[in-house]
């Protein structure tokens, strides 16, 4: 099942800055786990935001939770999720 999920992240400015650096380099590499493995099929920032679009493939609600709610930026992001079904006319 493919899920298009927007991030929005929003790291308070009172975390001290080598906290926050630890978190996005731990974030870095979950994400790019997750692509290695086929969950995270797409990565694109949103122009001018401090946002994504993401592309997931997960088997169900519940796994696309649980590897959402293991991402290290989890407690600092709002997080949008829109499941996607077959379009009729699409030609793949
Ligand atoms: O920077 C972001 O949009 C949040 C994020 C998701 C994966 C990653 O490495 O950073």
């Amino acid at each position: 099942m493919l899920f298009l999920v927007r991030m929005d992240v929003n790291i308070p400015h009172d975390l001290p800055a080598e906290q926050a650096e630890a978190i996005k380099a731990r974030e870095k590499a979950y994400a790019q786990q997750l692509q290695r493995e086929g969950h995270w099929r797409h990565l694109w920032r949103v122009a001018g935001e401090y946002a994504n679009y993401s592309v997931f493939d997960a088997a169900s609600n519940d796994e696309l939770h649980g590897l959402l709610s293991q991402l290290p930026l989890f407690p600092f992001m709002k997080i949008q999720v829109t499941p996607l079904a077959q379009h009729p006319s699409a030609i793949a």
